[in-house]
């Protein structure tokens, strides 16, 4: 074939069809569209004027009204902006995906600040398309002399073009709305994403209905907007109670955030907004934060995880990044380098935020941390980076009420078990072994919150050498008394004799049975539970679906205390005959103790060691 070259054509009949049904997938965004439109238009103007190459009369208020008229199915949006002269209207209108931000900025590019226009498409416009069967734009150009302008168009590819009656200078966009818009025939719906996505723009909006219009007296109307949010401000000069209702307005949460941070980037990227740490109502909440992302003031989404470490949705915010193209898709902005930087950048802030209250306000950070951790952990599990900054303020409560990072644990329980971390899940539950460990001045720490299990794993991981062992999972060396090994083999043949002493009289000869000399006399037995599979088992609750029981079998140890009377006595009378009836009785007593200083007995077991317990007592009281 022969060499050709050539341009690619669209017909122009296809394109409708393509924005209304692809191009946004929520209806509701034609309203942000078409205000974006006029607050372009406005501050395209603003800056003309600035620069001496417009002139407006003095006191003008620019603003951009939405008026509904229900009765009449009609949506106005009006802006005293720029305007458009025949020629615009017919270049930037009339050929589709041609902007003239796009335009402005390249003739202004020196003396703009391009950051503040919102279009860059040309495409905005037509999303009137997706609610409105006629569009109808009237406008009047700045320029000197110049003619208003009327456009028709009824969503085909021919539209009309005509002398307007407009006398002021801007722009009114009348939609004509059809079946597929009605839902925003209704005031409430219309001021909710009026609210939603202009709520922050930065030119006064007004909403008003043809019934209020035609009032007599009418109240002062309020903008639907604050033109000038609080993340806009330079963080010097915004106060601690401007923060606080900032945070109430945006969350329409009454309870205060604990702390924030206010991101103020200029280059190389431009990015501000204030992140917040919320306040858990109760220890079991599970947290749910929500980050507002807006273009320039512009609402865009709640929550996009391309944009924002995942972690950091547990947060609330709003953040402002005027670089982020607003209609692309998400799985674009997943691959864009510039996204990557923000959020490294963010990434790094929190981090810094955290390490700083560590650092000089240690007691608020402590005061903090039952609401912080499970945020900081789930950082620290999902991201890489913000685990290295924040592993050193990762701080840990002890059983004696005091707060310690993981180095000062370790460091001064250095001597008693080295590189091993002691903790309790269930300060209830577990009471007598934390006795246990109090009265041997030993130390654990609580991790009893659902994030810990995967936290401690992953700290396992990435701390080589250091592991976790939950209270009632190892005995401490340092819980043992120390002539311990004065005798092998007397030991060991009292380890075999007791063994089978439990094992028979318990009936249990898959019972693990492990003979210890306990510096603490009173306590005559305790179950030990193996670290791994109770994990396992954990997991496997927490994510569900493998309910199989005995699958992952629980592998206990009857530890049992030869240092303790009781288990001494046993040891010695187990063989006469005349008392194995008591014997069996005590080998059960000791069994059910150590088990239910471990967890709560079946409602079966627990009938039986009440009965038992009485029996005994009664053989007791014959004195
Ligand atoms: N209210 C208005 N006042 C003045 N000019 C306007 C107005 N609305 C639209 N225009 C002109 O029409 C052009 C096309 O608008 P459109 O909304 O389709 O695209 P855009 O705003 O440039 O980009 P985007 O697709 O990102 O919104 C604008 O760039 C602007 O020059």
């Amino acid at each position: 074939m022969s060499h050709e070259k050539g341009n690619l054509s669209i017909h122009s009949e296809n394109i409708f069809p393509i924005i209304k049904k692809w191009l946004y997938s929520d209806h509701d965004i034609f309203i942000r569209e078409l205000v974006s439109n006029g607050s372009d238009a406005i501050l395209k103007l603003k800056k003309l004027v600035a620069m001496g190459e417009a002139s407006v009369p003095e006191n003008t208020q620019y603003k951009i009204q939405v008026i509904l008229d229900e009765k009449n199915k009609i949506i106005k949006v009006c802006d005293n902006g720029i305007g458009m002269t025949g020629e615009e209207v017919k270049k930037y209108i009339n050929q589709i995906a041609f902007s003239g931000a796009e335009d402005f900025l390249e003739k202004y590019k020196d003396k703009m600040d391009k950051d503040q226009i919102i279009g860059h498409f040309g495409l905005g416009f037509y999303s009137a398309f997706m609610v409105a069967e006629k569009v109808q734009i009237d406008t009047l150009s700045y320029q000197e002399n110049a003619a208003p302008v009327r456009w028709i168009c009824t969503g085909g590819t021919e539209y009309e073009m005509e002398d307007s009656d407009r006398s002021e200078r801007g722009t009114t966009i009348t939609l004509y709305v059809g079946e597929e818009g009605k839902e925003f025939l209704n005031e409430y719906k219309l001021r909710q994403i009026l609210e939603k996505y202009c709520g922050f723009m930065p030119v006064e909006i007004y909403l008003e209905t043809v019934q209020e219009k035609d009032k007599e007296e009418k109240e002062e109307p309020k903008p639907i907007n604050d033109p000038h949010p609080l993340w806009l401000k330079h963080p010097n000069d915004c106060t601690e109670e401007e923060y606080k209702a900032f945070y109430r307005k945006v969350f329409m949460d009454f309870n205060e955030p604990l702390f924030w941070i206010h991101l103020n980037m200029d280059y190389p990227f431009n990015l501000k907004g204030i992140l917040y740490f919320p306040k858990l109502k109760n220890e079991f909440d599970t947290i749910e934060g929500k980050i507002k992302l807006f273009n320039n003031q512009v609402f865009v989404a709640d929550n996009i995880k391309e944009v924002i470490p995942e972690f950091l949705l547990l947060l609330k915010g709003t953040l402002d990044c005027p670089d982020l193209p607003l209609n692309v898709s998400r799985s674009f902005l997943q691959n864009d380098g510039y996204v990557t930087k923000i959020s490294n950048y963010i990434t790094k802030k929190v981090a810094d935020k955290l390490t700083s209250l560590y650092k000089n306000q240690k007691d608020d950070y402590i005061k903090y941390w039952d609401d912080i951790h499970p945020f900081i952990k789930y950082g620290a599990l999902r991201e890489p980076k913000f685990y290295e900054k924040v592993k050193d303020i990762i701080i840990y409560k002890t059983i004696n009420g005091d707060y310690v990072t993981l180095k000062e644990y370790l460091e001064r329980n250095e001597s008693k078990h080295k590189d091993k971390v002691f903790y309790v899940t269930d300060e209830r539950q577990q009471a007598q072994y934390i006795k246990l460990f109090k009265d041997n001045n030993m130390e654990a720490v609580i991790l009893n919150s659902n994030i810990d299990n995967p936290f401690i794993s992953h700290i396992e991981m990435h701390e080589s050498g250091i592991s976790f062992n939950r209270i009632d999972a190892d005995i401490s060396e340092h819980l043992k008394a120390e002539d311990d090994k004065k005798d092998e083999a007397e030991n060991k043949a009292l380890q075999e004799k007791l063994e089978k002493i439990f094992k028979d009289n318990l009936n249990n000869q898959e019972l693990k049975v492990q003979v210890e000399n306990l510096k603490s006399e009173n306590v005559s037995a305790m179950i030990l539970l193996s670290e791994q599979s109770r994990r396992m088992e954990e997991m496997s609750k927490m994510f569900g679906g493998m309910n199989i029981p005995n699958m992952f079998p629980k592998e206990q140890t009857l530890v049992l205390n030869k240092n303790n009377k009781l288990i001494q006595t046993i040891a010695e009378k187990a063989d006469a005959e005349e008392h194995k009836e008591l014997i069996q009785m005590l080998c059960e007593q000791v069994y059910d103790l150590a088990m239910l200083s471990h967890e709560p007995l079946d409602s079966e077991a627990m009938n039986k060691f009440i009965d038992r317990s009485n029996l005994l007592l009664s053989k007791v009281a014959q004195f």
